[in-house]
């Protein structure tokens, strides 16, 4: 079912002509909310964040609100690899200042700019820059749900175990769907049961209609995720239905998930790319974005299903969907098929976004998405947050040896760059 080998025609890609087309959105229909819009401010001049949700205190209050369990601040003073030694326990300033100091050493050799042209040059580009990203890793799940081979229970709740010994405070389980559609995943039942009460950590399932909501909270499941699509076609193959269909569906989900308090995340598909319609409007991703919102998901993950997307596209997909929902509700979720995961996830963060999902070993890819690949890697984004002093919460080390379990067990190096250049891939030969 899988197409990874069946590359898209340049035709098909998305390129900076999106601009126009947020022009004319933003300008009119769907700009419930045309004052959030005012993004290009923030970001481009670099302010620091004060109400703005980048700030590590809204992010916190944030969660204190939805979820109260939720996984306390981890001490990384007390141990932890050299990575995260020396990168996420300086915290932000400390790196930002390092970083200055570092340039300005080699100033004497830039006689070009000044101390204040450096500082002001690096504010302009970390400033806006949360100080906090929550990582939802969906390894689990998006990975694990395009293996040729289907991968034996209780590998995945090793997975899983491993993974949450990272300090993940999020991880995407399975998914309650069809097993005629998906049999890679058809063991969701055991694999809930079996992690539903790791503590303090929250583990969403994907559920497409009513029957695999019922399904999920009878295997424990306490919150979970609806899938709609940016893009006709692609709501067709991979739903089997319309996009306002499917959410009328998600309709009935999120009203059965309010009456039992349970949380949802939306997923909005093929947010600058579809696989057979080419090019997305950013006012399609905006409409399914809201729609999801209104009817009560708690957070927004927008999906550049088969890893399309660059900068250009990217940030005008993003401004789209920030006029209409609050951007501390939203999440980035990009394939890294071209290999623009971290520069897409760079100008997210720039524009305040402050949550990512992303994939233990860069595993992933959707079965009905034709060109798609792994998603980004969690190890290569944590290190690229580690290396801005942005904090996640997560043991790097302890996350490259879960990288290893699950290659090791799929018989192929690892999809993440970070965990092949630190030596510890997974070795074949072991
Ligand atoms: C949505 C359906 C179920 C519609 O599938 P359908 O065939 O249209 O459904 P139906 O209502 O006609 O029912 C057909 C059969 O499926 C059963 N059925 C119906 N619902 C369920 C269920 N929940 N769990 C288990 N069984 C179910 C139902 O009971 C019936 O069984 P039968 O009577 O033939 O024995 C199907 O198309 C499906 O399961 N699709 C799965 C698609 C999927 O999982 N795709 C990958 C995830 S999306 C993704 O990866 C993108 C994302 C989220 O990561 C973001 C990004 O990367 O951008």
């Amino acid at each position: 079912m899988s197409s990874l080998e069946e590359p898209l025609g340049l035709d098909k890609l998305p390129s900076m002509s999106t601009i126009d087309r947020i022009q004319r959105f933003s300008s009119g229909a769907c700009c419930s909310r045309v004052d959030n819009l005012g993004m290009g401010n923030h970001w481009l001049e670099g302010r620091s964040c004060s109400t703005s949700n980048t700030c590590i205190e809204d992010y916190q209050e944030y969660t204190e609100e939805t979820f109260p369990w939720k996984r306390q601040t981890r001490d990384f003073s007390k141990g932890g690899d050299y990575f995260n030694q020396n990168t996420v326990t300086r915290g932000r300033n400390s790196m930002k200042s390092r970083m200055i100091d570092d340039s300005i050493t080699d100033c004497q050799y830039s006689p070009m700019y000044n101390n204040k042209d450096i500082q002001d040059l690096t504010s302009k580009f970390l400033n806006g820059i949360p100080k906090f990203v929550k990582i939802v890793e969906v390894g689990p799940r998006d990975g694990l749900q395009n293996e040729k081979n289907i991968v034996p229970t209780d590998v995945k709740i090793e997975l899983i175990h491993r993974l949450a010994s990272c300090g993940l405070s999020v991880i995407e389980a399975t998914s309650f769907v069809s097993p005629k559609w998906v049999p890679q995943l058809g063991d969701a039942k055991d694999v809930m049961q079996a992690v539903r009460n790791l503590g303090g950590i929250r583990f969403p399932v994907l559920t497409p209609n009513l029957k695999g909501f019922e399904a999920a909270i009878a295997a424990g499941a306490r919150e979970v995720a609806v899938f709609a699509s940016a893009s006709e076609s692609f709501s067709k193959s991979n739903i089997n239905c319309s996009v306002e269909e499917s959410l009328a569906r998600y309709g009935a989900v999120t009203r059965a998930a309010k009456e039992l308090s349970i949380p949802v995340r939306g997923y909005v598909s093929c947010v600058v790319g579809c696989p057979e319609e080419g090019p997305i409007s950013p006012s399609k991703v905006a409409y399914v974005a809201k729609e999801l919102y209104n009817m009560g998901c708690f957070e927004i993950s927008l999906g550049d299903t088969i890893g399309v997307g660059t900068p250009g596209t990217v940030v005008p997909m993003l401004a789209a969907v920030m006029a209409v929902v609050p951007k501390v509700k939203l999440a980035v979720h990009f394939h890294d098929t071209y290999g623009q995961s971290l520069v897409n996830i760079l100008v997210s963060l720039q524009m305040g976004i402050s949550i990512v999902d992303s994939s233990v070993a860069g595993l992933g890819g959707c079965p009905y998405a034709k060109g798609a690949s792994g998603n980004v890697a969690t190890e290569d984004v944590v290190y690229m947050l580690n290396g801005l002093g942005v904090k996640t919460n997560i043991d790097l080390g302890k996350l490259m040896l879960a990288g290893d379990f699950i290659s090791n067990h799929l018989g192929r190096p690892s999809g993440s760059k970070t965990a092949i250049a630190l030596g510890r891939a997974s070795c074949l030969k072991q």
